[in-house]
């Protein structure tokens, strides 16, 4: 009858798979038990793939029958498998202490999409979560002004810059990070550098949500963002008009592209509400995001009237939804808020980037179709 000592001689020869050392000398093998013709043997491996399990047990049976065992127990520990989450199979994330990433985009400029994105943040955060704002809309870089944070210089830390910290949210922003007037153009590679570095050289604290502000359009910053963290969902902003309307089915159909779960349309200037009067008119329409979210198995998170003190705030640098909690909008932007959250939280667990890569060489614009070209607003480059 094989005793311990015979059982495990024979383990010395199976081979883990994939390599030339046994799962002996890798010290694999933890526990051997023999009780009359019953071997159960225990296994710590570092693999979590069922292959390589399956491979095994095969492998172990075949040796332990040549000494006459023909009842095998094997218990076999590994590393959970990875969750598979919305988005690489390179699987970056190059800022892993923040739980969600929010890209929050619209089809062209001017359509109130940094205006959103602070109000979404301060509502955040007014709502418990730890939130920060990421602006990473180069060629416009608004936050610092709609934060109040114009003129603040930022406090590096060894070779990192350490976020604002205004209404309760922290901030970086390009804006912030270039002299205030110096307009750069931006070229395809230095576009996807500026993304990275505001996602790695920023010392951002462990976060539940970064809400990102892009540049309008669909082109490197979206692509660079998308490969470098899981972004967990994305959010458009547009007007009600159709002209509008047409350049978001652009912005929904990239985040369909890139893997990104589109959590909803937020309509902005929907409506007028007086000030006076505070009687709501229809000024560029309303409700027309509905089919357009309908189409895309999304919904309307929300419908923000043109309000004169949305404006203010943004120019004051105090946001509505913190200065003046009463009124109409800043109970829009929290019960709009209010819906993102639990969207997020439904999808939180399964975002990724694995499927996203890199399309061209590093260093060379993924997206623009010439190096040259200074700004690709329109062109997503995701789809050739
Ligand atoms: N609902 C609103 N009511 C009143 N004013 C608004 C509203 N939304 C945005 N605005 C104003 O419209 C202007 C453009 O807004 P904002 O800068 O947020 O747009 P944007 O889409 O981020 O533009 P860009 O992409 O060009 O940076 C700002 O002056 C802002 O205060």
């Amino acid at each position: 009858m094989a005793n311990v000592a015979d059982i495990k001689e024979e383990l010395n020869k199976v081979l883990y798979p994939g390599f030339q050392k046994s799962i002996i000398e890798f010290g694999f093998v933890k526990d051997i038990q023999e009780d009359n013709g019953t071997c159960t043997i225990t296994l710590d491996i570092t693999s979590s793939a069922a292959e390589v399990e399956e491979q095994l047990k095969k492998d172990i049976s075949a040796v332990l029958k040549n000494i006459g065992i023909n009842s095998v127990k094997l218990n076999i520990s590994k590393p959970e498998a990875p969750k598979q989450q919305s988005n690489s199979v390179s699987g970056q994330n190059i800022a892993p202490q923040i739980k969600n990433f929010v890209m929050v985009s619209s089809g062209k400029g001017g359509v109130g999409k940094s205006t959103t994105t602070v109000n979404l943040a301060v509502a955040a955060a007014m709502q418990g979560k730890k939130v920060g704002i990421l602006d990473a809309d180069i060629y416009g870089p608004n936050i610092p002004r709609m934060m109040g944070l114009i003129g603040k210089e930022v406090e590096v830390v060894g070779n990192k810059a350490k976020p604002f910290n205004a209404y309760g949210v922290d901030v970086m922003s390009m804006g912030s990070l270039m002299d205030e007037g110096h307009a750069l153009i931006w070229r395809g590679a230095m576009i996807m550098k500026a993304v990275q570095q505001l996602l790695r050289d920023i010392l951002w604290e462990e976060l539940d949500i970064l809400f990102i502000d892009m540049p309008p359009g669909t082109g490197d910053a979206q692509l660079t963002l998308a490969q470098s963290v899981p972004v967990t969902c994305g959010v458009n902003v547009t007007t009600p008009q159709h002209v509008a309307l047409d350049d978001s089915r652009r912005s929904l159909d990239m985040f369909s592209k890139l893997h990104i779960p589109i959590a909803g349309i937020i309509e902005n200037m929907s409506g007028f509400i007086c000030p006076n009067c505070k009687t709501e008119s229809d000024i560029f329409g309303m409700g027309t995001c509905e089919p357009l979210a309908e189409q895309y198995n999304t919904q309307v998170l929300g419908n923000l009237p043109i309000e004169p003190a949305i404006r203010e705030g943004g120019d004051e640098g105090k946001p509505i939804v913190y200065c003046n909690p009463e009124t109409e909008s800043a109970k829009r932007y929290m019960s709009t808020t209010a819906k993102l959250i639990e969207f997020i939280d439904k999808v939180s667990d399964t975002a990724s980037n694995a499927e996203i890569q890199p399309t061209t060489p590093p260093g060379v614009s993924a997206c623009s179709s010439s190096q040259n070209s200074s700004h690709s607003g329109d062109s997503c480059g995701c789809s050739n």
